[in-house]
């Protein structure tokens, strides 16, 4: 049996009716706790109660009956004593962690009260009321009948009562009730009854249990949208929202005085959503309006319903080019039959229908809750269908409708609930809108790769994710691009090995191998087509098997004396090996070349080699980049030192060059990848690579300071010589072309002279010294004689060689040491 109280607002009586106890608090006062002889806690009254008075309200937390199981298996399971109530089906009235003193009150087999099923203003309560008279000090007590929720674990009852029937609440339970005293139900008076009688009364006790624990009833939609709203069905818990909504106060609880005096219209007015329960799609226009003449918050919210009506009837009307609703697939949600990925990708379902249905009922309070619920309907398209799709292509054009729509209203919805309430939502709108439309002019081929292979490149059998609209290979995850709804790895979290396999195999694959995708190496995947940095040489075991190499020694390595290597084929051998086979790159300095040709400072050329490597000798990955793409912008996230460019390829003796026709890895420049230039760079060849290394320059340096101080020190024999201002000295000169020696070098070795540094073409660095005219320390005679010894040197060196070849004529070559003399002078033996 359920009862149901009066509401004020619709009663005939209003306010005076009597049946309105439970929402005003009119409970007995004096209520207390005490401690009883063998049960435990109890309650009792202090004052006398009469017979049918309503005394109190059981209270707790209110969770779904699966939850309460769980609890009861996993948190409750040690507790002697228990505490909870069947509300509705499907939920519990969960008493253990928090309730109010209605939890203390004990089972009787012979009780004085009885617990009763309440619908108050559309939501259910459970109350307590007294069967009889309870004089003063006597213990309440009512009989549970209750769900033990494990019938293993009946409780024996000490109600004492001349009727007990040995078990809490064994009444109607669904075991017929097994009792520890079953000489209790043997009794001789039962074995007697006819089979007819015992019938009847096997059908009186399950109607009995029926109305106490009615069968599942599913809410109705107005308790749904109060009980989500809330989340909760406490009286309690709407403190909490109100306080939730006004912050700034300190929680002030409600107070039982309080309560006593909060009649049904204090609650409609500090919750506007109460008046819901009234109102069904019909009486909006009746009732909600009727309501509204006399309560401001409901004239307000009777306007913003009708407002929002407007706003719908606008989207309704859209029709296409053939006079079709627009929006007939969003009127209601598929079936859950049919269409159940649809409620697996889409948590939160809401159709045109229930947000129609919602503002009928005046259940928006502000153009927030009506927005979101829009934005919801909205997404959840733009996520099962894709943005892309028809009815993303809908739900666009809805968006824009809405949004004009949006600005016809304006200025009710500001009137109604503050100025600039309708631009804030506005904006945001149009920012998107802005956003997907900027999006699809600028960049309107740009798709954006991301795959589980961390390959950018664009190739092969691609699929989309419908939520993030990201690519992935279907190679990689496995897919056949048929699938008609795919959530990428991250949208839909699975697992996937980083090591790839290939499948099928390559035809010249390794045999016994099994070729990859990719394959990690100290937790860094390495994917075929990858540019990698190779040891060029390692160490190896005894066997001969390279000691395995870690990314850790690339910090201190120079990445120049690492070979660079693109990825061709990934695998492993039998053993589990992990090998890679592709084409090295040469440096410019390990190609055959004549001496007036430039480089890009950091050209690779490709080779026509297929070399093996174990993976161990991998060090790090690099980027090899055509002039092209490497003049408009650099792929993200990688740094500049590991950025080469190569534009030839040479052949096999490193002697020939040969453009490279085809570009067979480019490099995705799309936005999401690749950060470009604001202006192309305009890059040119040196002869940088044949720069003198920085090492020999220093030794040539030192050497010649020590040919200076040799001298100097004939002036100054105590003073010693910086070779970091002299090293100093040289990098500004190379800067700045011609420049004043700097001031305490010059004191340093008492030169006055102005030093010239002429930066030749090609950037071969020539110094041009004007010595002075008293040549005091001797220097252009050290020059004399230091000239005079190469020569012979080299005179002598080549005189060796020729030697060695029988008939042929000697050349005498020191002339090159001579500046300006370009003949072949003729030796004479
Ligand atoms: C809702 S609580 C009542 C308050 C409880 N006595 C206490 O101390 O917290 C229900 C529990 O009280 C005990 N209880 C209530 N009535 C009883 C009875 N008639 N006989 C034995 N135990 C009883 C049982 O342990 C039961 O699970």
């Amino acid at each position: 049996m359920i009862y149901t109280e009066c509401t004020p607002s619709t009663c005939a009586l209003g306010e005076n009716c009597d049946n309105q106890k439970i929402q005003k608090h009119e409970w007995v006062p004096g209520l207390e706790k005490f401690l009883t002889k063998d049960r435990g806690f109890g309650v009792r009254t202090k004052s006398f109660v009469k017979n049918g008075q309503f005394i109190l309200e059981y209270l707790g937390e209110v969770v779904s009956e699966t939850e309460f199981r769980r609890r009861m298996m996993e948190e409750y399971s040690e507790e002697c004593h228990h505490y909870a109530l069947h509300l509705d089906s499907g939920s519990v009235i969960d008493g253990y962690r928090m309730g109010n003193i209605g939890r203390y009150v004990n089972h009787s087999c012979k009780p004085n009260c009885e617990m009763q099923k309440w619908n108050v203003n559309g939501l259910y309560r459970m109350v307590l009321f007294a069967l009889r008279d309870i004089e003063e000090g006597e213990e309440l007590s009512y009989d549970y009948n209750f769900d033990p929720f494990n019938q293993e674990t009946q409780q024996e009852c000490r109600c004492g009562s001349s009727d007990c029937r040995g078990v809490i609440g064994g009444k109607t339970q669904r075991n017929g009730g097994s009792s520890n005293k079953p000489e209790k139900l043997d009794d001789s008076k039962d074995k007697r009854k006819s089979k007819l009688m015992n019938k009847k009364l096997k059908e009186k006790q399950s109607s009995e249990n029926v109305q106490v624990q009615p069968l599942a009833k599913p809410m109705t939609f107005k308790e749904r949208c109060y009980a989500r709203k809330h989340r909760t069905f406490l009286v309690r818990n709407v403190d909490k929202v109100r306080n939730q909504r006004h912050p700034g106060q300190d929680y002030v609880p409600i107070t039982k005085e309080e309560m006593n005096v909060l009649d049904c219209n204090k609650i409609n007015a500090l919750n506007p959503d109460m008046m819901l329960v009234h109102l069904n799609e019909r009486s909006v226009k009746t009732r909600l309006a009727a309501y509204a003449k006399d309560n401001p918050e409901m004239a307000r919210r009777h306007q913003l319903a009708q407002i929002f009506d407007k706003m719908l009837t606008e989207l309704l009307s859209l029709k296409d080019e053939d006079g079709n609703s627009l929006v007939t697939q969003l009127m209601s949600l598929p079936s859950r039959k049919k269409q159940p990925q649809y409620y697996q990708v889409v948590r939160e379902p809401i159709d045109l229908s229930m947000i129609k249905q919602r503002v009928k009922t005046g259940y928006y309070d502000h153009l927030s809750s009506f927005n979101a619920d829009i934005m919801l309907l909205f997404s959840n398209v733009e996520l099962y269908c894709g943005p892309k799709s028809d009815m993303g292509q809908i739900i666009l054009k809805l968006r824009r409708v809405l949004n004009c729509v949006k600005t016809d209203v304006a200025h009710q919805i500001d009137d109604l609930l503050g100025p600039k309430t309708t631009k804030s939502y506005m904006d945001a709108e149009l920012e998107r809108l802005e956003h997907v439309s900027n999006k699809a002019s600028i960049y309107p081929e740009e798709d954006i790769i991301r795959c589980i292979c961390g390959v950018t490149r664009d190739e092969g059998l691609m699929l989309q994710c419908e939520k993030c609209m990201r690519w992935q290979h279907c190679d990689c995850v496995r897919a056949s691009g048929k699938e008609e709804h795919y959530l990428c790895d991250r949208c839909e979290p699975r697992y996937y090995d980083p090591e790839i396999l290939l499948n099928p195999s390559p035809p010249d694959a390794m045999p016994d191998c099994t070729h990859y995708m990719t394959l990690l190496k100290d937790d860094v995947q390495y994917a075929v087509g990858d540019c990698v940095y190779v040891m060029r040489d390692c160490k190896r075991t005894p066997t001969g098997t390279p000691l395995r190499s870690s990314h850790r020694l690339m910090a201190s390595v120079n990445p120049e004396k690492l070979d660079v290597f693109r990825l061709e084929q990934l695998w492993k051998d039998p053993k589990g090996e992990r090998f890679a086979s592709g084409t090295p790159y040469l440096r410019p300095q390990e190609t055959f070349h004549e001496p007036t040709r430039k480089f890009y400072h950091n050209e690779l050329f490709r080779t026509p080699n297929f070399e093996i490597i174990p993976m161990d000798l991998v060090m790090g990955k690099c980027i090899v980049m055509d002039p092209n793409t490497y003049c408009k912008g650099r792929p993200k996230g990688v740094k500049e030192q590991d950025i080469y460019i190569c534009e030839y390829r040479v052949d096999k003796t490193a002697h020939l060059f040969h453009k490279i026709q085809k570009i067979w890895y480019p490099i995705n420049t799309s936005r999401f990848c690749f950060d470009w230039f604001d202006k192309k760079l305009n890059i040119r060849r040196t002869f940088l690579p044949h720069e003198v290394p920085e090492e020999y320059k220093r030794r040539a340096e030192r050497n010649m300071t020590v040919a200076t101080v040799g001298k100097v020190e004939c002036v100054k024999q105590e003073e010693k010589i910086d070779t970091k201002k002299s090293f100093k000295f040289k990098m500004n000169n190379m800067s700045h072309g011609k420049v004043k020696i700097d001031e305490s070098i010059r004191n340093d070795f008492k030169l006055k002279a102005e030093v010239k540094v002429n930066v030749k073409k090609g950037g071969m660095l020539k110094k041009e010294c004007t010595i002075p005219k008293d040549d005091k320390f001797g220097l252009l005679k050290i020059k004399e004689v230091k000239k005079k010894e190469k020569k012979q040197r080299l005179d002598k060196i080549l005189t060796k060689l020729l030697n060695n070849i029988p008939g042929k004529q000697r050349v005498d070559l020191t002339y090159l040491l001579e500046e300006g003399k370009r003949l072949r002078r003729k030796v004479t033996k």
